[in-house]
């Protein structure tokens, strides 16, 4: 139905998901001199000890690493949230050979990739759909990736990538922790802004990390050998470029931690 294409791309997604013209869209470009500087920002807690994932999937829009969250057990609290947000999958964007491909901007500069950490409101929400359609339903940790060394951890996920080349395919992934794919600082950018695919409900609270992770180019054009298309495809479509551009701000103000 939809996709990143010039038939299916953002650009057309409005019409069937009219919220693509809402006031709390995201991505968005990010000026951190425009940003306010609350004080009162308390940090970000990340309590990803006991997270351990279930499964990784190509949903044919980008690779998925999943986890259990029937319990408080992984959870993202403090900083711009009123309670615990518990981790439900994370994915990432990327773009073409040497080209960008994070949603958030930084003063009209992309990145190479963004990776989003998906968290949901389980004090307030019963289901993770129920929260992706509220106001305060989830909270989502973009943090981006720039290339440069190797990244000691990627490894684990770009050496499994070759299970899940194929729209829908998913394979085992248990034992991940993705604390080991965090920044050293936890300075953070944050606004209320929404999902960056359809449905694109505006239900989500961004947290955006100031500080990149560094991953060879080597590692990022792993993630290109994944496929849009299925196995049965005979159209073999190569997964890049699988971001939104930023999106109007519409008079939102974007907050910064210290
Ligand atoms: N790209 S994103 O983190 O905004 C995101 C997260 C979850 C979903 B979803 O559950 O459909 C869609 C987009
Ligand atoms: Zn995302």
């Amino acid at each position: 139905r939809w996709g990143y294409g010039k038939e299916d791309g953002p650009s057309v997604w409005y019409k069937n998901y009219p919220v693509a013209e809402g006031s709390r869209q995201s991505p968005i470009d990010i000026v951190p001199n425009e940003a306010s500087r609350d004080r009162s920002l308390d940090p970000i807690i990340i309590n990803y000890d006991q997270c351990t994932s279930i499964n990784i999937s190509n949903n044919g829009h980008s690779v998925v690493v999943e986890f259990n969250d029937s319990d408080d057990r992984s959870v993202i609290k403090g900083g711009p949230l009123d309670n615990p947000y518990r981790l439900k999958q994370f994915h990432f964007h990327w773009g073409g050979k040497g080209c960008e491909g994070s949603e958030h901007t930084v003063s009209g500069t992309g990145f190479a990739s963004e990776l989003h950490l998906v968290h949901w409101n389980a004090v307030k929400y019963k289901t993770f759909g129920e929260a992706s359609t509220a106001p305060d339903g989830l909270a989502v940790l973009g943090i981006f990736l720039e290339t440069g060394d190797d990244h000691r951890w990627l490894h684990m996920i770009t050496d499994v990538l070759y299970m899940v080349k194929y729209k829908d395919s998913i394979t085992n992934f248990k034992g991940f922790n993705p604390k080991c794919l965090l920044p050293s600082r936890l300075h953070y950018w944050t606004y209320l802004g929404s999902l960056t695919t359809p449905p694109l409900h505006e239900s989500v609270i961004w947290i955006v990390l100031k500080e990149p992770i560094e991953v060879s180019e080597k590692q990022l054009g792993m993630f290109r050998m994944l496929l849009f298309t299925g196995e049965e495809d005979d159209q073999r479509l190569r997964m890049e470029n699988n971001f939104r551009p930023p999106q109007p701000l519409k008079g939102r103000i974007v907050h910064s931690s210290n």
